[in-house]
């Protein structure tokens, strides 16, 4: 796979499928959906989820690149006031129709009406959290509350963080299945939430929704392999993609099928600035 390493230069994607769909974006930018991860891929990963924030540059190159696409969209585990608070998103000249799907797509913020819409929080969730103590004692991991939509126990903070986390997934997977709930794994978390919606499916809604002929989906965590696969199906069907992977060594199984590997967030936000300048 490509990595992009020149800093102004739009890399030629490693794959014939992903050769073609970068062709197709740039033929016809006004209907292609950009598609983004935010965690890892937008924002660098920090101990704490609180203290995430995008990549400086990632606001002004989103900002050049939006109004030139159908869409950009940020598609995350993040609840989508969070990811739009911690991304600075709202209220910026260029993103004024910047969708947020959050919750893996169970929810969905636009930025043109700056609300949220989001289903009736899953009665298993509050049923987990009431039981999530107990199973995390000793381990060294620690809850983020997830505005009681979905719950997610950390262990990036652990003595062995790695080792906490694979204690922890046959636990929590029985946890979660008793209240109804699934388990996401990622990087160094587990997050016990409803099931239904995936990343692919909001993708997939989202490319329908607007008609569009190309698609980018860039991310960086496992949480992100249904929207590959949902790139993967749009280009059995005629609509080409190209899939990109925000590289990192905590994650390896998105590299395998990216068609381009850039340098973590820093080198996503280098890639989205090549392509907007491309495209003026
Ligand atoms: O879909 P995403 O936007 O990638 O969100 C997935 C999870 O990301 C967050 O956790 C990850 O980022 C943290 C901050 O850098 C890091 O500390 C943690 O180890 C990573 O797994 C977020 O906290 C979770 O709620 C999201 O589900």
């Amino acid at each position: 796979m490509s990595s992009h390493t020149d800093p102004g230069a739009l890399p030629s994607p490693a794959t014939p499928a992903g050769r073609d769909g970068l062709r197709a974006i740039l033929a016809e930018p006004q209907r292609a959906v950009i598609g983004l991860d935010f965690d890892g891929t937008l924002a660098p990963i920090v101990a704490d989820p609180e203290q995430a924030r995008a990549h400086p540059e990632a606001v002004a190159v989103l900002a050049a690149l939006a109004p030139k696409v159908a869409s950009v969209a940020v598609i995350t585990g993040r609840p989508a006031e969070i990811a739009v608070r911690y991304g600075g998103f709202a209220g910026v000249p260029g993103l004024e129709h910047l969708t947020v799907l959050g919750h893996y797509g169970a929810e969905r913020w636009d930025a043109v009406t700056g609300e949220v819409t989001a289903p009736e929080p899953h009665p298993g969730v509050a049923a987990v959290r009431a039981e999530l103590p107990e199973f995390l004692d000793g381990t060294g991991a620690w809850i983020e509350e997830k505005g009681g939509r979905a719950v997610a126990v950390h262990t990036r903070r652990a003595p062995d963080p790695q080792a906490a986390f694979d204690a922890l997934r046959a636990p929590l997977t029985d946890l979660a299945g008793r209240h109804g709930l699934i388990v996401e794994p990622g990087r160094l978390v587990l997050e016990l939430r409803p099931p239904g919606m995936d990343k692919g499916v909001a993708l997939l809604t989202h490319v329908r929704e607007l008609s569009a002929t190309s698609v980018l989906y860039g991310g960086d965590d496992l949480g992100d392999l249904p929207a590959f696969s949902a790139v993967d199906d749009l280009r059995s069907t005629g609509t080409p993609g190209l899939l990109v992977c925000s590289g990192s060594d905590e994650v390896t199984e998105l590299r395998k099928r990216a068609d381009l590997v850039v340098d973590g967030p820093g080198g996503v936000v280098g890639l989205l600035r090549a392509l907007a300048e491309r495209l003026t």
